[in-house]
């Protein structure tokens, strides 16, 4: 797959099942997260990747936690829970601040950010299906812990992997108005269409769902 092939076709998956990422798939993954624009070099983020058995781990993490805020319902806790189990593996983004750095923390975060859309893109370019989802109690002490986060991190969501099911088909994408979110700026000061828009955005796969 070519690189605008594989950013024109990336979806989010509805429902991932087996079988997950293999371990070079991942390692693949994680290496192009790496790659992600980073002001001053400062390599704003960590991964985590869960997978197998330690999915439970993270659901009970994730259990404690719920458990902890105090008057959930019952379902609502196996609920949040079952998202750490929902996909053969998943990798978690942190953002991890670098303090002190002349980088404002928003510039840090869009490298982060950077990251988690490289693992997606680097899924796709393997075949590999994802969904990047935000973490259930992100804040809490029991899911950060089970992150090994320190003060200044935080969970930016994280990509859940493996092989899309047929059984839940892909919503088609809405179109986005292209002319309403992009523009060029003129010689004369004045933000003007952008020429070939129209042609570029029929390049977009959409599946019908
Ligand atoms: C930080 C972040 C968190 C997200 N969390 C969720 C989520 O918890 N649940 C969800 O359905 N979509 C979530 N999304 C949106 C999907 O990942 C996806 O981008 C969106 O459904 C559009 O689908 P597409 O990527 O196929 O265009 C999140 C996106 C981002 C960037």
């Amino acid at each position: 797959m070519d690189a605008l092939a594989c950013l024109m076709t990336r979806r989010t998956a509805t429902r991932l099942v087996e079988p997950g990422p293999t371990s070079e798939q991942l390692a693949v993954m994680l290496t192009a997260a790496t790659t992600a624009p980073d002001h001053k070099m400062l390599r704003p983020w960590r991964f985590v990747v869960v997978r197998g058995e330690a999915r439970t781990t993270l659901a009970n993490a994730i259990t404690a936690a719920a458990e902890a805020v105090g008057g959930l319902a019952e379902p609502v806790i196996r609920k949040a829970a079952g998202k750490a189990t929902r996909s053969p593996a998943l990798i978690a983004v942190i953002a991890s601040r670098v303090p002190g750095s002349k980088v404002p923390r928003a510039e840090q975060d869009a490298s982060a950010a950077a990251a988690a859309q490289n693992i997606c893109l680097a899924a796709h370019a393997q075949g590999v299906a994802s969904a990047w989802k935000s973490v259930p109690l992100p804040d809490s002490d029991e899911v950060r812990a089970v992150f090994g986060l320190t003060g200044g991190e935080e969970l930016l969501g994280w990509v859940e992997l493996g092989t899309l099911s047929d059984a839940v088909p892909l919503p088609p994408r809405p179109r986005v108005d292209l002319p309403a979110v992009t523009a060029e700026l003129t010689t004369a000061g004045v933000l003007a269409p952008v020429p070939a828009l129209a042609a570029a955005a029929a390049t977009l796969v959409t599946p019908a769902g």
